[in-house]
């Protein structure tokens, strides 16, 4: 059974905790007890040799988990020294307990000015002053605290998320105020901020602790935002079939390469014929075909009548999807091949590259988006198309209107892939790597969607499915080769492998 990995806003999480606390039943002490003993036993799973650590608590709970995890780590051996900020409120029950039990064991020390916070070599620092509880831009002598820490060489170790980190939307906050992690061990479920580019610099590497949150409240509690995982994949991918011909497997078009650029062509349908396609077929301008017949021979040309660019498919087989876009260029007969297209063609759609771009420049071929349509963008296209924005968050909110205005699913490329459907949810992907940021990287995964498309999944499983797989290949070759050595030719070899992974 699929395992929804949802991610829930933070505000919704004190409702989360609080059925936990009743239905498990555990008292939040407990609760806390239990977070702050995962916690402490994955930062010492990843952390091998800690000369020290300096643990800096607030007054909520994250403050709370602070001072457990200083009890935690002194019990295991680990020399802890603790501060707190001077001048700040009173400190949330269960962080009071946690302080007091800490004073059994060592003593708290007060910052009273951002210079008190004088780090030895080696001594690792645990942000615990806010977790999810931030509602504000941190200020005074908190926001000093943070410059300080930011300013140090020790290493930063968050605990559930970076202290002046929002969950969600960062756009009011002051990005000087915010601890910059070089890890983050969350609780249960990632945060939507996490998902972003623009925040790596504050949480670094992160990581989700299971911490046995109530899986009642977990599965009823609703969100629109999902990230998709191994297990994810492995649930939703159908095996395939024993008794399997071509003409099962699907038929799938790809409209790409112009001469001179037939790369894109090469790299769609390499990966395609590695991702299980029954038949495909190639529509590549007329001087393309020995390229393609030489680089990939289980491809079958369907050439154009222009020599050199792609300008009208005049055949339309009963194809099961249609891919088109990599590298066909955007003058003026491919404009009007790609109109026809859509005119004609009602059927699963992929769109990618030059397609998208045309698109964004002949906005009255919007209006012939369809519910089979699936745009994959990289940021710079979908800017195009959509509009620029001030920011990550934005762009997110923006990706969703735009594909619940044209009924079309999206992908926007980047770090986190993310899975636009028309219904407004969210689905961000979990593999890949830096190294696969290289020309060629976006025309593998459309070759990788046709043929799961021609395959006939539905939109939302296909797409959950190839983005994980073509990551999961990237994770392949940057796990042999490097990821400075990764290219998209190697995603291409690699999807294989991707594949027998992924299959029960
Ligand atoms: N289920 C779980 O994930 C568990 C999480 N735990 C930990 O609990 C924190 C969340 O704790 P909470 O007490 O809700 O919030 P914080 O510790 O983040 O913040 C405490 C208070 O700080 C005030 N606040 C907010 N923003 C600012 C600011 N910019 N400057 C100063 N003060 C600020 C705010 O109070 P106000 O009354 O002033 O508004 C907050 O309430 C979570 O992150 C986990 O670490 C549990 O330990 C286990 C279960
Ligand atoms: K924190």
């Amino acid at each position: 059974m699929e395992k929804l990995n949802k991610v829930f806003r933070t505000a919704q999480l004190a409702a989360i905790d609080k059925y936990t606390i009743e239905h498990e039943p555990v008292s939040s002490l407990d609760l806390m007890e239990r977070a702050a003993g995962i916690w402490t036993d994955r930062f010492l799973k990843i952390f091998t040799e800690v000369a020290g650590v300096v643990v800096i608590a607030g007054n909520g709970n994250n403050g709370g988990d602070g001072y457990a995890i200083a009890r935690l780590l002194n019990r295991r051996g680990v020399p802890v020294r603790v501060f707190r900020i001077a001048g700040t409120q009173d400190r949330s029950p269960d962080c009071e307990a946690n302080y007091r039990r800490w004073l059994t064991r060592g003593k708290v020390e007060e910052l009273k000015q951002a210079d008190d916070l004088v780090l030895q070599k080696g001594e690792i620092v645990i942000d615990a002053i806010f977790g999810s509880g931030l509602n504000r831009p941190v200020t005074g002598l908190a926001a000093r605290i943070i410059k300080q820490m930011n300013a140090s060489v020790n290493r930063v170790v968050a605990v559930d998320i970076p202290s002046g980190l929002a969950g969600e939307d960062n756009t009011w906050n002051d990005p000087e105020t915010i601890v910059c992690a070089e890890y983050t061990f969350t609780f249960q479920f990632p945060k939507l901020a996490f998902m972003l580019a623009e925040n790596e610099k504050y949480v670094g590497r992160w990581e989700v602790l299971d911490i046995g949150l109530h899986p009642e409240i977990i599965a009823r509690q609703p969100t629109d935002w999902f990230y998709t995982t191994e297990d994810t994949v492995k649930a939703i991918l159908p095996p395939s079939p024993v008794f399997a011909h071509k003409g099962t497997n699907g038929k799938g078009l790809l409209i790409a390469g112009s001469y001179g650029m037939m790369g894109a062509a090469v790299l769609g349908a390499k990966a395609a014929v590695r991702s299980g396609i029954g038949l495909l077929y190639c529509h590549i301008p007329g001087k393309g075909i020995e390229v393609i017949q030489t680089t990939v021979p289980e491809a079958i040309p369907d050439p154009d009548e222009s020599a050199e660019r792609f300008s009208a498919v005049c055949k339309l087989r009963d194809y099961d999807a249609i891919a088109v876009g990599p590298a066909i260029g955007q003058g003026p007969e491919t404009v009007g091949g790609l109109e026809k297209l859509l005119r004609t063609w009602r059927g699963t759609t992929i769109l990618d590259a030059d397609a998208l771009n045309i698109i964004a420049e002949h906005r009255e071929l919007l209006d012939l988006l369809h519910e089979g349509c699936i745009l994959t963008p990289h940021m710079k296209e979908f800017e195009r198309l959509a509009g620029k924005s001030v920011n990550d968050f934005e762009r997110l909110n923006k990706l969703s209107i735009f594909a619940n205005q044209y009924r079309v699913h999206i992908v926007l490329k980047g770090a986190h892939s993310v899975i636009a459907t028309p219904d407004r949810r969210l689905f961000f992907n979990m593999s890949g790597n830096p190294g696969m940021a290289k020309g060629g990287a976006g025309d593998v995964l459309t070759g990788v969607l046709l043929a799961l498309a021609a395959n006939k999944l539905n939109l939302l499983d296909l797409l959950r499915i190839g983005v994980f797989a073509h990551g999961l290949a990237g994770d392949c070759v940057a796990e042999k080769e490097g990821r400075r050595g990764c290219c998209a030719g190697m995603i291409a070899e690699r999807m294989g492998e991707a594949w027998k992974r992924l299959e029960k």
